[in-house]
């Protein structure tokens, strides 16, 4: 293979052209191998057929107040037509005053929220034919990843993933300052850092995507993680 193989190949596809004497990408390659497959009959089958993942993944979008999760949520949602929480939806009124007040949640604060989000979930993956779907949930500390894996016991199709968005204190703070009517304040992101356990590399479920970036360049990272998963779970990775 040559270094111009590799140059090619590594080149987003969106929005590059390629000169009728270019050499082919390797996703040409690819469509041309299976071209050439069914083009004998011996595949034709699979040629209509649509990517069948083997689990039913449940994307969960990570981090602190700030760091993107409903704008990279609501991508991932139009982008591959999953069904989406928004886990902020699902606070009981007395922890969104709490939070309104200045004061973080405790673990207490927090587990039955956790609870609900991973039951509605795994409701809607079983009350469609849905391969998957999106929750926004901060998820802050490993224990709380935990309840939300539970999902995964009964049901060995169910797969769990989580989405890290990984950007710094300041940065988040500087966000949130500039986000209008809503209950979170900038002053709150300190104590979501406080309580922070940013997934080690044990946590094998973990996807993490550096979220300094602009938003279209977040969406782009999480959408191209996600996809990746996707495509190894249906065989065409
Ligand atoms: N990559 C980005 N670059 C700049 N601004 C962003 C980016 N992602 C999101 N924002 C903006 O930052 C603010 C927070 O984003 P968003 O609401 O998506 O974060 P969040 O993690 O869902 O926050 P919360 O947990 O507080 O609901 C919003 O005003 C949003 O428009
Ligand atoms: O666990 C938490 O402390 C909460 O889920 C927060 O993360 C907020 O819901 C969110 O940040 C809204 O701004």
């Amino acid at each position: 293979m040559s270094t111009d193989d590799l140059f090619i190949k590594d080149l987003p596809s969106a929005g590059v052209t390629h000169s009728p004497s270019a050499p082919p990408t390797e996703l040409e390659r690819r469509e041309r191998r299976r071209s050439s497959r069914t083009s004998n009959g011996s595949m034709a089958s699979l040629r209509a057929a649509p990517l069948v993942p083997q689990h039913k993944h449940i994307w969960v979008i990570t981090g602190p107040a700030g760091c993107g999760k409903t704008s990279v949520a609501e991508y991932l949602h139009q982008a591959f037509s999953l069904p989406y929480l928004e886990g902020d939806t699902f606070h009981t009124p007395e922890n969104v005053k709490k939070m309104a007040e200045g004061h973080p949640l405790t673990d207490a604060d927090r587990w039955d929220w956790l609870i609900l989000l991973r039951e509605q979930s795994l409701q809607a993956l079983h009350s469609s034919e849905t391969p998957g779907v999106i929750v926004t949930c901060s998820a802050l500390k490993k224990k709380y990843r935990d309840v939300i894996r539970i999902a995964t016991y009964h049901d060995p199709t169910v797969l769990v993933h989580f989405v890290f968005l990984n950007a710094s204190e300041s940065l988040l703070m500087d966000r949130v300052r500039g986000r209008q009517g809503h209950y979170m304040k900038d002053y709150m992101v300190h104590s979501q850092f406080e309580s922070l356990e940013a997934p080690q590399a044990d946590e094998t479920d973990v996807l993490s995507v550096e979220a300094s970036g602009t938003s279209v360049e977040v969406q782009k990272l999480a959408l191209a993680v996600v996809k990746k998963v996707m495509e190894k779970d249906a065989g065409v990775a």
